[in-house]
């Protein structure tokens, strides 16, 4: 039994939809499809979740937002119509989502998760009527019948175990079932949504639950590139990863899948294929537990802005017993939480998401910090970039580091600071965010020119 997951712009027009239905059609395997909200159909369109939010907002500050509600269901309302299908799905989900605008706005970010999650519930909806209007036995799954139980943590729930007993029960259902991704409910059978682009973690827990042979996620892209396509023109493809060299990419940049997407489906060993809605005849990128290392250290790269680093300076602070315990204690209450801890003899340095520390608080963490420590100099420096370089070959390969700060020093780019992660599957280099681009272009020249991936 293979799961299938499709994105939003594999599902934002009537013709994507009939590419995902030809799919599914094509392999008997393909007994689970997750679906995410309609994305976007060029790009500068707005994601059906993004018009659902803007919905939502309205309605929590005016009582109302009738543009927004509009603009919801015209998107159903033109794949529908692109699909041949009667007026009544349109006229379910239009009553769904008023119900669920008009719905109890106590708690904002719990009534936020209940619209928001309306995007892939409708859709699912959507998409099952159209496999039936195909005489193909569909059915649309709701997660709190099959038993998606997670966590109470609006916008960013984690599945609780009992999830998947549970949810094992699907392989006996009969036909295709079109299951919504992206929201589970709580305990109190609440909707609660994952983070952002949580639908790949939705198609995960069910490989995992079902006892999948293969986790397929449809995309936009032919494979998973080496490195950001924006960055460097038609950069070469990436064939197969391992679980944990796509871990680290994603949680450092490759949005191409969402960073908690491969724990459910790497616990149960399950082979994670990411495909194109729109060549689906490509082999895509394959995510194992173990590949042959082959293509040199490097197989990936990956960067992202927004970071600050928190330097400490003083004298033998590595000797000093508790001193990093008191350092995050600091930060624990601040409610901070940080990246990476690169430490010297006598420096620390804390990186974080900047976007986590208002002005008016950073005065008062670095006065905690020098009084609370005794530091002999305390300093943030804003507006880093991160570069990690990923691959499982890098453990039986000398000089990595220093190509790469070879690389950077050609390229005129001043290193802020290098962290080796402990998995020894990626290298971070922290960078001026001005000079993010130019790194990224010399590292991948350093390591991709003339290699097959
Ligand atoms: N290294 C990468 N390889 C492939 N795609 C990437 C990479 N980094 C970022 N992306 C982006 O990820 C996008 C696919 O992810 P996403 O938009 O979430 O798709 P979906 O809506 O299908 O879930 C691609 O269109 C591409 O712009
Ligand atoms: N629609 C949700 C969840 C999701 O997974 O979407 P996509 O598959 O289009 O990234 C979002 O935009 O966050």
């Amino acid at each position: 039994m293979k799961i299938v997951k499709f994105g939003g712009t594999s599902l934002a027009t009537g013709n994507q939809v009939r590419k995902v239905f030809d799919i599914v059609m094509s392999d008997p395997e393909r007994r689970i499809v997750v679906v995410s909200a309609p994305g976007k159909r060029y790009p500068e369109d707005i994601k059906v979740t993004d018009l659902l939010i803007a919905c939502a907002e309205h309605y929590l500050r005016f009582g109302e937002g009738r543009e927004q509600f509009e603009a919801v269901i015209g998107r159903y309302a033109s794949i529908a119509d692109d699909l041949g299908l009667a007026e009544e799905i349109v006229n379910t989900i239009h009553d769904d989502l008023l119900k669920r605008l008009n719905g109890n706005r106590k708690n904002p970010q719990k009534y936020m998760d209940a619209v928001k999650a309306s995007g892939e519930d409708n859709h699912a909806k959507l998409v099952a009527a159209y496999f039936q209007s195909q005489d193909i036995e569909a059915h649309y799954v709701n997660p709190k019948e099959a038993g998606l139980w997670v966590s109470d943590e609006p916008g960013g729930a984690q599945v609780l175990s009992e999830s998947y007993d549970a949810l094992y029960k699907l392989r006996d259902r009969s036909g295709i079932l079109i299951f919504p991704g992206f929201f589970g409910y709580n305990k109190a059978d609440e909707i609660v949504t994952f983070s952002r682009s949580g639908s790949d973690i939705t198609g995960s827990i069910l490989a995992n639950a079902v006892k999948a042979d293969l986790y397929e996620n449809f995309t936009d892209v032919d494979a998973v590139f080496s490195v950001n396509p924006t960055i460097v023109n038609n950069p070469k493809e990436v064939h197969e990863l391992t679980y944990r060299e796509m871990r680290e990419l994603a949680y450092a940049g490759f949005t191409v899948l969402h960073d908690e997407a491969l724990i459910p489906a790497f616990r149960a060993r399950i082979p994670v294929n990411i495909k194109n809605t729109n060549h689906p005849y490509k082999p895509g990128t394959r995510i194992v537990y173990e590949r042959e290392h082959t293509n040199g250290p490097v197989n990936g790269i990956a960067s992202d802005n927004g970071f600050c680093s928190i330097y400490i300076e003083k004298y033998l602070l590595n000797k000093e017993v508790g001193f990093g315990r008191r350092l995050l204690s600091i930060l624990e209450e601040f409610g901070l939480s940080f990246e990476h801890m690169p430490s010297g003899i006598d420096d620390i340095s804390v990186i974080l998401r900047q976007d986590q520390i208002p002005d008016h608080l950073e005065k008062r963490i670095v006065s905690r910090i020098k009084e609370d420590l005794d530091a002999d100099h305390v300093m943030v420096r804003h507006d880093l970039s991160l570069i990690m370089l990923v691959g499982e070959g890098m453990r039986n390969n000398v000089g990595t580091a220093a190509r790469a700060s070879n690389a950077l020093a050609q390229a005129e780019v001043n290193i802020e600071m290098i962290n080796q992660g402990s998995s020894e599957v990626s290298m971070m280099f922290g960078v001026k965010e001005k000079d993010e681009k130019r790194a990224v272009q010399a590292l991948y020249e350093e390591f991709f020119a003339g290699v097959v991936v």
